[in-house]
């Protein structure tokens, strides 16, 4: 596989999430996937919670939540970033070592007031392997600016009308296609 790094980008709620697992299923049981993943947890019509997950452990702990006092939060969540740090420090360490493929879903507004995170996802870009990220559209945060300059990773945006096809086009780039 080719060692490309790409970053799937997109207005808020347009489909990283889902390209990028939709990724992961077509890449298969013969390679082996590590990182971290952000879930939004519903009630039907609110969010009520955000859960990081480990993709190699399955294990995810809800880092933001109604409740808890923080500087940062999402809506009417606040985030407990000890708790964020606490599975994705160690999920992009291990996949750097261990996985075939790096995934890193997101680097977001919230994400990037982790310095752990920061230098987690700085140390993973250098690694030769290949690797999908998220990206936050529109945040001027140092690193995610740093991302889009890097001319070592392909940003690719989601739209309503591409995002079916994307997860199609991401498996050519990976499998070494010049598109
Ligand atoms: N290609 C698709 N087909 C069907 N449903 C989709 C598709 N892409 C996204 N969705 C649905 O749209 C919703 C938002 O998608 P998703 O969470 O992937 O967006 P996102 O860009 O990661 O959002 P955010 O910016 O909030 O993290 C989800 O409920 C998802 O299941």
């Amino acid at each position: 596989m080719n060692e490309i790094k790409i970053g799937i980008t997109g207005l808020p709620g347009s489909g990283k999430t889902y390209t990028l697992k939709r990724v992961i299923e077509m890449l298969g049981k013969d390679i082996t996937v590590g990182g971290m993943i952000d879930e939004k947890i519903t009630d039907g019509r609110h969010e009520i919670g955000i859960n990081v997950c480990n993709l190699q452990t399955g294990e995810k702990v809800t880092f933001a939540k109604p409740g808890v006092e923080s500087k940062i939060t999402v809506g009417n969540l606040g985030v407990d970033l000890s708790l964020f740090e606490s599975i994705s420090i160690d999920a992009i360490k291990t996949a750097c070592e261990t996985c075939d493929v790096i995934v890193i879903d997101e680097v977001g507004k919230v994400e990037v007031e982790s310095q752990a995170f920061v230098d987690a996802v700085k140390d993973a870009l250098d690694v030769d392997k290949p690797m999908i990220l998220t990206l936050h559209k529109k945040s001027r945060n140092p690193l995610l600016q740093d991302i889009r300059r890097r001319d070592d990773v392909r940003i690719l945006e989601v739209t309503p009308t591409n995002r079916n096809l994307l997860p199609h086009k991401i498996m050519r780039l990976m499998n070494g296609e010049n598109i």
